[in-house]
């Protein structure tokens, strides 16, 4: 299982370093644009090997395409993240060149590989793959709502004073500060919905610090985060590596599920060794289905800034 990862930065260099310390691939390539970071990034990692006892190989390019040729698995973190204040949005104008430009030199080298879409705003991009490239639809993956997710879980096990590991949610709708749409209806502690634990102006609060998870942490550290960015993309990578069938919340192209067409925006689906082997469709309250269509009109006016 070869994977390469684009962006040797912050995000690029965790989800390498998580993937080799769970141990399922044989290979990961990091490329950056900067010379020599990946070339160092990589030889870092590899001196965490014996220390961390992973038999991954990482190596490192600078901006050499030949080396990723026939990755199963391509992940792009290329772009520049967001500073305080800032949007995800604002950072379209750099990355979408980026991420075009990357897209199509994995293609030409890897034509049967599965891409995953991290640079931000990361539904818009993802997008722009489908729109710029000629791979299948389950074959080009957003990944946003799996950290979503993660800190939606978070949150939750603060409010309940439990451990994360009874804690179960997830968030679906555009990665963006407003359109991300936690379900709080679904929300479990240990099988018992979490509404029997907290009251609905706590479980409002949960959901409000969730979506501004990401700026939250782009204050705090002056650049957005990378620790349970990288962690993300490494579960999405080793569901499909490993032919897990799991369930993430993707971004994903819609074509009629959830009432949309014509985007994509985050919704569980089945990951395996396909990529994104079916959507599922959950049943969805009245006020749920009002907060994904208007985070779908979001993510639709980002898309409009794109040069098609
Ligand atoms: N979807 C999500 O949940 C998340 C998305 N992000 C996004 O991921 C992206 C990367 O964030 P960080 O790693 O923190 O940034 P960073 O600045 O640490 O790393 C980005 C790397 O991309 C490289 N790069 C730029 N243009 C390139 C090109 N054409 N080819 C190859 N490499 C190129 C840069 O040299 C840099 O090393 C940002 O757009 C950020 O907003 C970050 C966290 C979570
Ligand atoms: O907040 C950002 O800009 C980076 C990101 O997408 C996240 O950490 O959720």
């Amino acid at each position: 299982m070869k994977v390469t990862v684009v962006g040797a930065g912050a995000v690029g260099a965790s989800c390498a370093e998580y993937i080799a310390i769970k141990n399922f691939a044989s290979e990961v390539v990091l490329v950056d644009i900067k010379e020599g970071y990946a070339e160092g990034k990589a030889m870092d990692l590899m001196q965490t090997a014996s220390l961390n006892g992973f038999d991954t190989k990482i190596t490192g390019v600078t901006g050499d395409y030949s080396k990723t040729a026939d990755s199963d698995i391509c992940v792009i973190t290329s772009g520049i993240p967001r500073k305080p204040g800032m949007t995800r949005e604002e950072l379209i104008g750099i990355n979408a060149g980026i991420v075009k430009s990357v897209a199509a030199s994995l293609i030409e080298h890897s034509p049967n590989t599965i891409i995953i879409v991290v640079s931000n705003p990361m539904d818009t991009m993802t997008y722009l793959v489908h729109k710029t490239t000629n791979l299948p639809k389950n074959r080009i993956i957003g990944m946003g709502g799996a950290l979503d997710s993660a800190r939606f879980k978070y949150r939750l096990a603060e409010a309940l004073g439990a451990p994360i590991s009874d804690v179960d949610g997830m968030v679906i709708g555009g990665h963006s500060d407003t359109g991300m749409v936690p379900l709080t209806s679904h929300a479990t502690r240990n099988s018992v919905k979490v509404s029997e634990f907290l009251t609905e102006e706590r479980l409002e609060q949960v959901a409000a610090d969730t979506k501004v998870g990401g700026a939250t942490l782009t204050k705090l550290l002056g650049t957005s985060a990378w620790y349970a960015p990288g962690a993300a993309v490494s579960g999405l990578v080793q569901a499909i590596a490993c032919d897990q069938k799991k369930i993430y919340p993707c971004s994903t192209l819609l074509e009629g599920e959830y009432d949309l067409s014509d985007i994509c925006i985050g919704v569980p689906v089945i990951l395996g060794k396909d990529g994104i082997e079916s959507i599922v469709d959950i049943p969805l309250s009245e006020a749920e289905k009002a907060h994904m269509q208007s985070s779908a009109e979001g993510v639709r006016k980002t898309n409009g800034l794109l040069e098609l």
